[in-house]
């Protein structure tokens, strides 16, 4: 999911359910003058999410876009659509995320149990789910693809709307407490070795944040990262029945006393997300991640915490996602590299 503001007005892209579509519910309570626009793949339930924010909010200015993250063909198109559509792009919101296939390791959950690391093992979900990944159209790893390249195109597609010194803009990526720097390579950055896809393409986004900022804040463009704690989404009923969520809640309830990442519903996980629409991009920290929670009695707060990555892996991975760049462009795009 994607959000702007735009210099006729705010401007936000989103998606049509689970944290994204929170987002926009809350960005329309706090001002139902903002303008967003969401960008997604399935155009039926795009338009279902727009109805929805409508009718809550009459006099939104909702526009809906087709874009599909894993497919270059798609993102070169939103973004064409999205230039002869506005001139500026002041928020982008990079949601859209999949974990395909998930398998929870019961061995390494039960051993967690008992180990003195458990509140960080439900924090994080670390050594706990493995996912089968696939190739795509485009030749490339699936989850990497989704999660970070997709995005990645999109936003250089955008640059001219987004680069502006005088009236700068944000990306903002849905990352996860699940990146995990051991799950990385860079000789392997698509993960087409491993079974941790998700949390290798997490850790990917957030170097990705890191070297962003790093090349493009002179220009007027910042770029943070933030978790959304564990939230009860289509992504997390792909690893367990909704019914056996339901069953779990009070357990969950009782682990969030201890982790406040449990965050469970979307209008919680999408706390952080909020709270940087509303922070000055030059006061925010480029190495740290800002986690939405919510404390044992329900209250929602943002926690900014240091990520595990440091500025000369975030430029090594940079310039091996400029070479993939260059290389998918030429084949797009013949005669531009
Ligand atoms: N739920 C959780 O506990 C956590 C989620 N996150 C992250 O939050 C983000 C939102 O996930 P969440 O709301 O939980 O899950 P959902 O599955 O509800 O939302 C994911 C969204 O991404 C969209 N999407 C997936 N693939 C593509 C694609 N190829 N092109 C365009 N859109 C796509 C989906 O669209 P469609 O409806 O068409 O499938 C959907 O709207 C993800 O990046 C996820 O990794 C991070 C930490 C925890
Ligand atoms: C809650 C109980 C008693 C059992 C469920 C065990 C696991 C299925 C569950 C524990 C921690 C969860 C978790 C995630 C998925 C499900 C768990 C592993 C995530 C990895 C989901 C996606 C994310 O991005 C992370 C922030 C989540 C971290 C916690």
């Amino acid at each position: 999911m994607f959000a702007s503001q735009g210099s006729d007005g705010w401007q936000t892209s989103a998606c049509k359910s689970g944290i994204g579509l929170a987002l926009c519910e809350r960005l329309l309570l706090q001002d139902d003058q903002i303008r967003l626009c969401l960008a997604c793949r399935n155009m039926q339930r795009a338009e279902a999410a727009r109805s929805a924010l409508l009718s809550s909010h009459p006099s939104a200015d909702v526009g809906i876009v087709q874009a599909d993250v894993g497919s270059i063909k798609s993102v070169l198109q939103a973004a064409k659509t999205l230039k002869e559509r506005y001139k500026q792009i002041d928020y982008l919101y990079l949601n859209a995320g999949i974990m395909p296939n998930p398998q929870i390791n019961l061995k390494a959950l039960v051993k967690g149990l008992f180990s003195r690391n458990v509140i960080s093992m439900f924090a994080s979900g670390e050594g706990l789910l493995t996912q089968k990944d696939s190739v795509t159209e485009d030749g490339l790893q699936e989850v990497f693809e989704t999660n970070v390249f997709g995005h990645f195109i999109l936003i250089k597609e955008l640059q001219t709307l987004l680069c502006h010194v005088d009236n700068p803009s944000q990306l903002i990526w849905t990352s996860s407490s699940n990146a995990r720097k051991s799950a990385f390579s860079l000789a392997d950055y698509q993960h087409r070795q491993g079974q941790e896809s998700y949390s290798s393409s997490k850790y990917a986004t957030d170097l990705l944040s890191v070297a962003l900022n790093r090349q493009y804040n002179k220009e007027g463009l910042y770029s943070s990262v933030v978790c959304p704690g564990l939230v009860m989404t289509n992504l997390t009923y792909g690893i367990l029945p909704s019914f056996f969520w339901t069953l779990l809640m009070p357990i969950m309830w009782l682990i969030r006393v201890f982790t406040n990442s449990f965050t469970i519903s979307t209008y919680n996980g999408a706390e952080a997300l909020l709270w940087l629409f509303n922070q000055k991009l030059e006061s925010l920290d480029p190495l740290a991640k800002y986690h939405s929670c919510t404390s044992g009695l329900g209250r929602n707060y943002v926690k900014p915490l240091r990520m595990d990555l440091d500025d000369a892996s975030s430029l090594s991975f940079y310039g091996k996602i400029l070479d993939l760049e260059k290389q998918i462009r030429k084949r797009f795009v013949p005669g531009n590299c």
